[in-house]
């Protein structure tokens, strides 16, 4: 598959089967991602690889990071909101969570350290793609909660941009439209 086959036909897929990742397809999705551009070479990405029961240390951030934000725990909507974050990291055999730790250089702009770790992910979700796999980059308010940066152990200036959960597709990936490119682009010949 050419990069441009790869860029066109890769979607994103939410349903994975639980079927786990070989290890060397894992390691190759993450050897991608630090092939990604990054002016000045800070190389601000961090990858948190959760697979198995591994899954859990997601899911006791997840739990702390949404308990945190309530005010009475107990409450039976607080409790099934719980209950879903347990569950979370459960729905793909392998989470790669992403961070950014962006460099305390005057001279690095922030932006830029969060679009080298996007283009990162690019790479990881394209990679996946090709090697058969079906990703889905998931945020929400909750992967920006200090506690998630916390409990990988991210700088207080670093977060987790992403998690991508990954695995082989279970089902096909709905179809998404895309405005064609002339309506944005503007020629200057
Ligand atoms: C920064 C970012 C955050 C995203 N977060 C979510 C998310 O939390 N939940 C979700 O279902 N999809 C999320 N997505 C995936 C988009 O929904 C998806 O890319 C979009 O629907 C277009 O589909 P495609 O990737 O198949 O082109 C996210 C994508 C990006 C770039």
């Amino acid at each position: 598959m050419d990069v441009f086959e790869a860029i066109k036909t890769r979607r994103t897929v939410g349903v994975v089967k639980q079927d786990p990742v070989p290890r060397d397809v894992t390691e190759r999705i993450l050897e991608s991602a630090v092939w990604a551009p990054n002016h000045f070479r800070t190389e601000p990405w961090r990858f948190f690889v959760l697979e198995g029961d591994g899954r859990n240390k997601l899911a006791t951030a997840l739990v702390d990071a949404i308990k945190e934000d309530m005010e009475d725990i107990t409450t039976e909507e607080n409790k099934k909101r719980i209950e879903k974050q347990q569950k979370n990291p459960f729905r793909a055999p392998l989470v790669i969570a992403v961070g950014v730790e962006p460099s305390n250089e005057p001279k690095v702009p922030l932006k830029e350290e969060y679009a080298a770790v996007s283009a990162a992910i690019q790479n990881m979700l394209l990679t996946a793609h090709a090697s058969g796999l079906g990703a889905i980059w998931r945020t929400g308010d909750i992967c920006y909660h200090p506690k998630i940066a916390q409990s990988f152990g991210l700088s207080e200036r670093g977060e987790v941009v992403g998690f991508l959960y990954i695995g082989y597709p279970a089902k096909e990936p709905k179809n998404v439209k895309k405005t064609d490119v002339s309506t944005y682009t503007k020629w200057f010949s």
